[in-house]
């Protein structure tokens, strides 16, 4: 997924009027008005950055489409849908950005999760690292001290390294982060790439594609749905395909999603069509959700 063309850097439209929906859009819905009906529910898993937030240079300025927050805040109450967003940042930072209680929210790419109740579970492999990550982190924030444009993002359990201000720096910082992991991550840490950005995280065995497995695994019956945009949301969507469901990327290639949209805006006509009429379609041929 290439990060040279960004068609997600525009923002909520505010004008849904004018606002039409893609083939994306178009294709996703013709799915789910095929599936729905053989399923008890919908599981619908949301990525942020990029997918219900449109990118930004600043990542602290990043936030939730208007619509996007109204409609999750609407599908949180549906029936048949069990909502889930899973993100990268720190669950404390994206739950806060999401703002919509009673929803079940992975961070960390899946190192820190909250099943809707306020408790955040840690991954305790992930949690032994802390101190190695914490160290590698301080390393970082002194040796990119006089970098132009880079900024060390603190996520706790994990730390991200941005580039996007300076994008001729990509490679040298990206050098710059591995030589750090190397030297002082204890054979503990592993780095990842992002959208301008390194990723610096423990070496466990989670990621979102994980997450998503477990939260299907939950929810038999339903049919599973992931939505993103990102390097970090691939083993997402793998773990989706595996599970027959449904995978929805955000951007402007063709990565084997069941279908592309463009923008959060095109992720807002989604949305709205399954608060609208998605719920109508859950349970048609004779599934009903008595659980959820
Ligand atoms: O899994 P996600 O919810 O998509 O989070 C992935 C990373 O997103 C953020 O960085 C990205 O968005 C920023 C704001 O638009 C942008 O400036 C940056 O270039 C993007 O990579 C977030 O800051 C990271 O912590 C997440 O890991």
């Amino acid at each position: 997924m290439s990060d040279q063309h960004d068609p997600n850097e525009s923002g909520d439209s505010g004008d849904e009027a004018r606002f039409q929906p893609r083939d994306g859009v178009t294709e996703t819905i013709a799915v789910l008005q095929t599936r729905l009906p053989d399923h008890h529910g919908l599981l619908l898993c949301l990525d942020f950055d990029g997918t219900l937030a449109p990118i930004v240079d600043d990542p602290e300025a990043a936030e939730i489409t208007p619509t996007n927050a109204e409609l999750v805040d609407r599908l949180r109450d549906a029936p048949g849908i069990e909502l889930a967003v899973v993100s990268g940042r720190g669950l404390a930072d994206v739950r806060g950005r999401v703002d919509v209680d009673d929803v079940t929210y992975a961070g960390n790419y899946g190192i820190e999760t909250d099943y809707g109740d306020g408790d955040i579970e840690v991954h305790p492999d992930a949690a032994a690292a802390e101190s190695v990550v914490e160290r590698v982190r301080t390393r970082l924030e002194d040796e990119l001290e006089d970098e132009d444009g880079v900024a060390v993002e603190d996520k706790r359990w994990t730390t991200t390294v941005h580039f996007r201000r300076a994008p001729d720096r990509a490679e040298a910082v990206t050098d710059r982060v591995e030589a750090v992991v190397a030297e002082h991550g204890d054979d503990q840490l592993t780095t990842a790439s992002g959208r301008a950005i390194v990723e610096i995280k423990p070496d466990v065995e989670t990621n979102k594609g994980a997450v998503v497995s477990g939260f299907a695994a939950e929810a038999d019956g339903y049919l599973p749905m992931y939505v993103g945009d990102d390097v970090g949301d691939r083993s997402a969507f793998e773990a989706i395909d595996a599970a027959g469901g449904v995978s929805v990327y955000v951007g402007d290639e063709d990565i084997g999603a069941t279908a592309t949209v463009a923008s959060p805006d095109e992720v807002a006509a989604l949305l709205r069509w399954i608060a609208d009429d998605g719920v109508d379609y859950v349970g048609g041929n004779g599934a009903v959700d008595e659980t959820h």
